[in-house]
């Protein structure tokens, strides 16, 4: 399993400070939506030239306008794309095209979406490289919150996914036993006194070495 930091800072500078100090221990480097609606996309290629041998993850999200939105990511810099698992077929379909023309990938963010293994098998029919399950920043400080239905449904979607959900050394064993092919760490990262530390720990917690 791979780990995939996302950064949900709002500047290029502290992003480029925190993948500076991560990037030893992740495989994945996520620019968050925060981050690009702040800074731009001229982050995304900041990060692409500061870190070239990682995968670049641009998390736009995107729910509209998927062929247009997707390929100026691209250009920029990143590697994979999000769109929004809610957003229509047409547009995940035209994210696809634009990736296929890159010869990157698109990711389905499947926040909000009521049935997630049913809706991953039809994204990944679609094109899409692998789908997110996704509980939100808001949605994981709700009471209550378990990312325990994330695995669940990751497991009975039979197609390729990462998880993401406010994962923490604590957790990301289960992860792994889930069968993800990537754990996203967004907040265990950033929010730690010691960036690289918090990165090396969740590297340390994934028993088997990284693979592509
Ligand atoms: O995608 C995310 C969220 O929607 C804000 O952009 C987070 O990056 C993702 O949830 C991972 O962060 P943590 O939940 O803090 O681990």
């Amino acid at each position: 399993m791979q780990l995939q930091f996302a950064m949900d800072t709002l500047t290029t500078e502290a992003a480029l400070d925190l993948a500076g100090k991560a990037a030893p221990y992740v495989d994945v480097i996520e620019l968050g939506t925060p981050l690009i609606k702040s800074a731009g996309l001229s982050a995304i290629t900041a990060i692409k030239e500061a870190h070239p041998d990682k995968v670049v993850f641009a998390d736009l999200k995107t729910m509209d306008a998927g062929e247009l939105e997707a390929d100026i990511a691209f250009s920029a810099g990143a590697d994979l794309v999000t769109v929004l698992g809610v957003a229509g077929d047409s547009t995940i379909a035209g994210a696809v095209k634009a990736a296929e023309a890159h010869g990157k990938g698109i990711v389905v963010d499947l926040i909000g979406v009521p049935d997630k293994a049913a809706r991953a098998k039809e994204v990944v029919a679609l094109g899409a490289a692998f789908v997110e399950m996704h509980a939100g920043l808001d949605e994981q400080a709700e009471e209550g919150f378990t990312f325990e239905t994330l695995l669940r449904d990751g497991e009975a979607s039979g197609v390729p996914f990462s998880v993401a959900g406010g994962i923490t050394t604590e957790t990301i064993e289960a992860v792994q036993a889930s069968g993800a092919r990537i754990a996203v760490a967004g907040s265990a990262i950033y929010s730690a006194d010691d960036v690289a530390a918090a990165a090396s720990a969740l590297r340390d917690a994934i028993s088997e070495p990284a693979s592509a």
